[in-house]
C-alpha cells in the first residue's frame, strides 16, 4: 500500500473531529472522500497532507512515517490543492504554475521546468491566460491554474479539496478526466473531496464515506452509494441505479421535513 492511515484521531481544542480513521490506498488509484457538510473531509485531507499535526495515529507514505520525511522531500511526494487559495501578491498564471516547480529549483528555472509548465498550461487549455494576473481570472479558471500548479510538482500523490466546485459541467469533466488519466498513466494516487456523488461514482476506484468524523463505509462506488447508506449518512431517501457512466442518484425526499 502506498498511503496508509492508521487510527487517525484529530480534534480542534477539545472538539473531536476525526475518529479512528483507517485508510489504505495504492498508487494509480482515484479515491474520493464524501460525506455531509462538517463530516471532517477537509480535516482528513489536511491531515494526509501533513498540514495539520498528527495528534493520534499514524500516516505513512511508501512505507515511511510522514514524521520521518523531510518537508523538502514531502513537497516532491505530495501536492495539495485547497478549496480556495489566497491570492497573495500579484502573480501571472505562468508564474503561479511555475511555483509548483519550487521543490526542484535550486539556482534558477531550467528549460526542463519551463517545458513542464508549458505542457500543463496547454493540457488544461490555459495557454491563452499565461500572462494574465490571477486576480483577472474567473473562479473556475483560477481553480484550474491551482490544479496545474499542483501537477507541476509532479507528485506521487495529489490531494484535491473540491476541485470542481467552481467549474461548469464541461470543465468538471475535463479536470476529472485529466486527473484520472494521470492516475492511470503515471501511477499517481489521487484523493479528491467531491460533493457531486455522481461524479465521485463515475471517476473513483474507491470511495470513503464519512459521517461525524468516522468512516461510515468504504469500497467501490456501487458498494458505498447504496440507498441505505445515503439515508443513514445524508438523511435523504434516494433511488440509485446503474447508468452508462457510473450511477444515477435521484433524491426522493428529505427525512427532515
Ligand atoms: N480551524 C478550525 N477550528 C475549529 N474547528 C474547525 C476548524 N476547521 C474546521 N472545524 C470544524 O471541524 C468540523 C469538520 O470540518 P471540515 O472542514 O473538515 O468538514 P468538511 O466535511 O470538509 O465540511 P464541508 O463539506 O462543509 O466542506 C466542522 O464542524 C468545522 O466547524
Amino acid at each position: 500500500m502506498f498511503l496508509n492511515i492508521k487510527g487517525l484521531t484529530f480534534g480542534y481544542r477539545s472538539n473531536l473531529i476525526l475518529r479512528d480513521i483507517h485508510m489504505s490506498l495504492n498508487q494509480g488509484e482515484v479515491a474520493s472522500i464524501v460525506g455531509p457538510n462538517g463530516a471532517g473531509k477537509t480535516t482528513l485531507l489536511k491531515s494526509m497532507a501533513s498540514i495539520l499535526p498528527l495528534q493520534k495515529g499514524s500516516v505513512s507514505i511508501a512505507g515511511k512515517d510522514v514524521r520521518s520525511i523531510k518537508s523538502a522531500d514531502l513537497a516532491k511526494m505530495q501536492a495539495y490543492v485547497p478549496q480556495q487559495a489566497p491570492l497573495g501578491f500579484p502573480l501571472t498564471v505562468m508564474e503561479t504554475v511555475m511555483l509548483g516547480r519550487k521543490p526542484y529549483i535550486r539556482w534558477g528555472v531550467r528549460t526542463h521546468d519551463l517545458a513542464i509548465v508549458e505542457s500543463l498550461l496547454s493540457e488544461l487549455h490555459l495557454n491563452q491566460y499565461a500572462e494574465r494576473y490571477m486576480d483577472e481570472l474567473s473562479g473556475g479558471e483560477r481553480q484550474k491554474v491551482l490544479i496545474a500548479r499542483a501537477l507541476a510538482q509532479q507528485p506521487h500523490m495529489l490531494l484535491l479539496d473540491e476541485p470542481t466546485s467552481a467549474l461548469d459541467i464541461r470543465h468538471q469533466l475535463e479536470v476529472l478526466e485529466i486527473v484520472r488519466n494521470l492516475a492511470k498513466r503515471s501511477g499517481i494516487l489521487v484523493v479528491l473531496i467531491l460533493h457531486d456523488l455522481e461524479l465521485a461514482a463515475r471517476y473513483s476506484d474507491v470511495v470513503y464515506m464519512l459521517k461525524d468524523g468516522a468512516v461510515f463505509a468504504s469500497g467501490k462506488p456501487q458498494e458505498v452509494f447504496t440507498a441505505a447508506n445515503m439515508e443513514k449518512v445524508y438523511g435523504v431517501r434516494m433511488e440509485i441505479e446503474a447508468a452508462t457512466y457510473g450511477l444515477k442518484m435521484t433524491a426522493v425526499e428529505s427525512l427532515y421535513r
